[in-house]
């Protein structure tokens, strides 16, 4: 497929290609909204590319935020590696980027789809953006493959859009050129603030009890830790009657066999399909507590005022848990069973965990990084200006 580049749209601005790689629920999401504000701008021609990673969350997701892919990769062998996915990928991105040449490919995250994009790019020498850029743990099988994939995509990338000050701290102490960071903010913010100020419904079958939203598929919990989070859980529910439980379950199947073992078939605990955005934010708003695995719901929640309880020993995202609104309590049995009743029992901590905080964007991240985008490729590197590639300092 190749697509005629305008050269120029006036006599003086250039218009510039920007291939956009989503292959994942929370990709689509997070990249939404820089997609609808960067196809307003006059330079810029946008394309979206579909990787089939998450064949069975994309296309709903994708419906929902309105985005129309240029180019659905779909395979026809079984990609259910990270290594299969990745090498299919690779030949698909590079066949696609020898077609239509863009100026400049972005990715989000840390999935075996960004990782091959960022790769993709650097062998055809276009430049590379990554959004959500900086996030760490100290080791890098944890969460597994996806560090390894931050780390490796921050070798070969143009403009990292660092969500926080920590993430750009992060890069730094890699070696990266202050030059190439910008402190954006997270665009799951943007995201979410707009969807919550549409005021969404209730999904109907929410629990009208004191409710927990639970989510978990991180594929380092597969198994024992799942099981043991689980079992915690519904002792939890068991011995506190005025409390519930409602679990968009992932489709991975090794999270949906346990969570159907251990979960089903107690009155107050509701196993659900994965739910649209909209009921998903519903959902946060209206519930007690989170308690998940999930990256974005620790983002997410903070911003509407509900403390989180984290199925992990560590996370990538510190500025949550800094503010004492995210609690990280691993999957140990005592471990959740006890953080949960704390929660139940003591009301000052509920209440210190129950508040706003926005450690991870204040809903206008798509417009620094469309910003940031156009002194990076549009504008003569003479009058790129250093106040907005620049390293902002934690206030
Ligand atoms: C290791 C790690 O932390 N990696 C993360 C991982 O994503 P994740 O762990 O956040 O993945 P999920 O939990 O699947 O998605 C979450 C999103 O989905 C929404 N949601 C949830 C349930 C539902 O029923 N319906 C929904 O709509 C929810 O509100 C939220 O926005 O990959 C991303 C991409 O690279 C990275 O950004 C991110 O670091």
């Amino acid at each position: 497929m190749h697509h005629p580049r305008r050269e120029h749209f006036s006599q003086s601005t250039p218009v510039r290609t920007f291939v956009f790689v989503v292959g994942t629920r929370p990709e689509v999401i997070k990249v939404a909204p820089i997609v609808r504000r960067l196809r307003e701008a006059e330079w810029a021609v946008v394309r979206v590319v579909t990787s089939g990673q998450q064949s069975d969350l994309l296309d709903s997701t994708l419906a929902e935020f309105d985005l129309r892919p240029d180019l659905s990769i779909r395979h026809r062998s079984n990609c259910h590696t990270p290594a299969a996915l990745a090498s299919q990928l690779l030949r698909r991105l590079d066949r696609y980027c020898g077609q239509v040449r863009p100026d400049c490919v972005l990715a989000q995250g840390d999935t075996t789809t960004a990782y091959a994009a960022s790769i993709a790019a650097f062998y055809r020498k276009i430049a590379f953006v990554h959004v959500e850029a900086g996030l760490r743990t100290p080791s890098l099988d944890a969460p597994f493959p996806e560090e390894f994939h931050r780390r490796s995509i921050a070798v070969s990338t143009s403009l990292h859009c660092a969500p926080t000050s920590a993430a750009a701290q992060n890069l730094v102490r890699e070696n990266i050129a202050r030059e190439k960071i910008i402190v954006s903010g997270n665009t799951v913010i943007d995201s979410l603030l707009e969807v919550a100020a549409s005021k969404p419904a209730l999904p109907a079958d929410f629990p009208r009890l004191r409710t927990i939203l639970l989510t978990a598929h991180r594929r380092e919990n597969f198994g024992e830790p799942l099981r043991d989070a689980f079992t915690a859980i519904r002792a939890f529910v068991d011995l506190t009657p005025d409390v519930a439980v409602y679990f968009p379950v992932h489709p991975n199947p090794n999270a949906r066999e346990t969570a159907i073992e251990i979960l089903s078939g107690h009155p107050r605990i509701r196993l659900v399909d994965p739910l649209g955005y909209r009921d998903v934010v519903a959902a946060i708003q209206n519930a007690w507590c989170v308690v998940t695995d999930s990256g974005g719901l620790q983002e997410e929640a903070p911003a509407l005022g509900k403390p989180v309880l984290v199925l992990r020993d560590v996370t990538e995202r510190p500025e949550a848990v800094a503010s004492g609104v995210v609690e990280l309590v691993g999957t140990s049995r005592d471990q959740v069973f006890g953080a949960l009743s704390e929660l139940n029992k003591n009301s000052a901590k509920y209440t210190r965990m129950a508040r706003p905080v926005f450690p991870y964007g204040d809903g206008h991240a798509s417009k620094r990084i469309v910003e940031a985008l156009y002194r990076q490729f549009v504008l003569p590197p003479q009058m790129r200006s250093a106040e907005i590639i620049q390293l902002h300092h934690a206030s």
